[in-house]
């Protein structure tokens, strides 16, 4: 999987966040996408993930043939703050519900991903009554062992302790190889096993 970025650029009215990045991702690489906070990081990531559009350029997306952006949503996992989860689902039935779309990555089933997540004592818990840092961790879980192609994180450890990072750095080390994956951050322990950087401010 390879997505190709053309000179992109992206505005908000009359303000540019950035403007003429060409780039490809790649399978089998992890990239970090850096820079402080406002500087285009997540707006980049809804470009990649196809749910926003640039400005100006092109974004192209080819396996062993090109995919139109409408259906790149089928090669993609994500997760971000700004990505809810259905708060009114016990944890059961908002795995239940997220693999009625997409596959279990090799090896995973709905019973061993509530037990990787370590959270089988609230797996009859609503999600509105889990701690932020639990609601994380799920998110997390579900992107991680999807069996997709290209798997976004913006900002992953945002609400997890000391024990979670550590548990965010397991996923990487299981759930990474093979594909493309892409971070959004500014925190070294999220992005130090990434063998690319972008930084935001060489594009303003
Ligand atoms: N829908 C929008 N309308 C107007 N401005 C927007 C919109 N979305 C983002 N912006 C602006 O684009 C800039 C970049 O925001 P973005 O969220 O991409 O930054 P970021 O690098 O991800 O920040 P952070 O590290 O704080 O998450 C900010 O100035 C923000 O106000």
């Amino acid at each position: 999987m390879k997505i190709s970025l053309n000179n992109i650029g992206r505005r908000f009215n009359k303000e540019w966040i950035f403007k003429h990045i060409s780039k490809e991702f790649v399978s089998g690489n992890s990239y970090a996408i850096l820079g402080a906070n406002g500087s285009g990081k997540s707006t980049l990531i809804s470009i990649l993930t196809g749910s926003l559009t640039p400005s100006e350029g092109e974004i192209t997306y080819s396996d062993t043939a090109n995919i139109p952006v409408e259906s790149i949503y089928q090669h993609i996992s994500l997760a971000a703050p700004y990505l809810e989860l259905i708060e009114t689902f016990t944890l059961k039935e908002m795995v239940n519900f997220h693999f009625k779309f997409k596959r279990f990555a090799y090896g995973v089933d709905a019973k061993n991903l509530i037990s990787i997540l370590g959270l089988g004592k609230s797996a009859h818990k609503e999600i509105k009554y889990f701690s932020s840092g639990m609601k994380q961790r799920t998110k997390l879980a579900l992107a991680f062992c999807s069996d997709t192609q290209i798997l976004f994180l913006d900002e992953p450890t945002s609400n997890l302790d000391v024990q979670g990072i550590k548990w965010y750095q397991e996923l990487v080390a299981d759930f990474t190889k093979d594909r493309l994956t892409i971070i959004g951050s500014n925190q070294i322990q999220e992005y130090e096993f990434c063998n690319q950087t972008i930084q935001m401010s060489d594009y303003k």
